[in-house]
């Protein structure tokens, strides 16, 4: 049985793989060794009935990682940088599964998405691949959903204009933004209970508790979140872009086994990412430039059969309040597309809605069944 290394299980993104990790039964394929960054020598958690035969192995320790066959991480990237160069360098032939995006544009590695790139995967395989790091979970989520026409190649460019939640920023983040929106209530609490107070006045109060010095701010860089939105995503990178932004251009032709982006042969893929006050679910407004005008029954049916999990919502309004949303998607694998309609810029312009969990496709999903791909060869 396949010695597998699990390093950041009990993280946010790591509890998530654990906990789909039982429901498809995977901890019986797999002989698990546990490893720690905090606490080397303590007791291995159970997940999957599964006892692991050693306690919690040193995350630093090469030499006990060599001896793995798999290794997968949902650490991050200062680990993946810290720790992935020495294993190789030790000769290690491994296969390296990770959540983090260190090693994403590297050569040798693939962006893994099943669903949509099983052929590239397959490829690298061939090849002797043996890295696998998961996508970003915007750049994935939207290749879930349009999969389909992107495989018919019938995608010119994309415009995405993201809403992306807090989940995405780290789990203080998802605490600091409850704490915001507790703030807030408890500011106008009385004049909410008071159906004759003035709205706005609880307006002012809410705008004043927002900008005041106290409210909690720490983990979104000095910026509330709660009752407002940040319209920037990760460091500043080339041409005005944010990094989240140039990562929806790069990562895409890279899943897609295109041309690297912005050379010839690529799919423009650019837009504005956003963090609102969403707990874990990313959506995304596109404007897709189609190579034709494909009429928009052809259209729905190809996104539909693209894989199992995206469902076209129809483009009506009760429909799409109720199941095109965070509230609907959140803790599913379901990932709706839906206000799909023509444009007023022209037949080949498509104007579509879609939503996904961040920390399930967009996360910890494709690492999963990248190890199932593994151990069922
Ligand atoms: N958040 C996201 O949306 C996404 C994150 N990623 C990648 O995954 C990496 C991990 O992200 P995420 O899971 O959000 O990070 P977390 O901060 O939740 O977990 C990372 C590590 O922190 C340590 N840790 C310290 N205190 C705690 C605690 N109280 N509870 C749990 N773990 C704790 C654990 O390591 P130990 O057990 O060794 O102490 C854990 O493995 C990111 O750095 C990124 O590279 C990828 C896609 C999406
Ligand atoms: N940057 C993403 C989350 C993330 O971790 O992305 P990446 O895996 O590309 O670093 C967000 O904020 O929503």
């Amino acid at each position: 049985m396949n010695k597998v290394g699990l390093v950041g299980w009990r993280g946010m993104v790591g509890s998530v793989l654990m906990q789909r990790m039982v429901e498809e039964g995977d901890f019986a394929h797999i002989e698990p060794v546990y490893f720690s960054t905090s606490a080397a020598g303590g007791k291995a958690p159970v997940f999957g009935g599964k006892e692991a035969s050693l306690p919690l192995q040193d995350a630093s320790n090469v030499d006990m990682i060599r001896q793995m066959d798999i290794v997968i991480t949902c650490q991050g990237g200062d680990y993946t940088k810290a720790v992935y160069p020495q294993l190789r360098a030790a000769g290690w032939t491994g296969h390296w599964i990770d959540a983090a995006s260190a090693l994403r544009m590297e050569n040798n590695a693939v962006i893994v998405l099943d669903p949509v790139n099983m052929n590239v995967i397959k490829d690298a395989l061939v090849k002797g691949g043996r890295d696998w790091i998961g996508g970003n979970c915007t750049v994935s989520l939207m290749l879930m959903g349009l999969g389909g026409l992107f495989k018919q190649d019938l995608v010119e460019w994309v415009s995405a204009m993201t809403y992306q939640a807090a989940s995405g920023a780290g789990a203080q983040n998802m605490r600091e933004l409850l704490s915001q929106m507790g703030v807030l209530h408890d500011t106008v609490k009385a004049e909410l209970a008071d159906p004759a107070s003035a709205i706005l006045d609880i307006d002012r109060k809410v705008a004043e508790a927002m900008r005041s010095a106290d409210f909690p701010v720490k983990n979104f860089r000095g910026v509330p979140l709660a009752g407002s939105l940040i319209p920037w995503i990760d460091i500043p990178v080339d041409n005005g872009q944010s990094k989240e932004e140039w990562k929806g251009g790069a990562e895409c032709n890279k899943i897609l086994g295109r041309p690297a982006f912005r050379s010839a042969g690529s799919i423009p893929i650019d837009g504005l990412c956003v963090r609102i006050g969403a707990m874990r679910c990313h959506s995304q407004g596109l404007t897709i430039k189609l190579r034709k005008d494909v009429p928009l029954d052809e259209v729905s049916d190809i996104i539909a059969k693209a894989n199992d999990w995206v469902k076209v919502v129809p483009n009506q309004r009760e429909i799409s309040e109720r199941e095109l949303t965070p509230t609907a998607v959140t803790g599913t694998l379901t990932v709706p597309v839906g206000r799909l309609h023509k444009m007023a810029m022209g037949p080949e312009y498509l104007g579509a809605f879609t939503v996904g969990d961040q920390l399930l496709w967009g996360a910890a999903e494709p690492l999963r069944r990248m190890l199932r791909i593994l151990l069922d060869r």
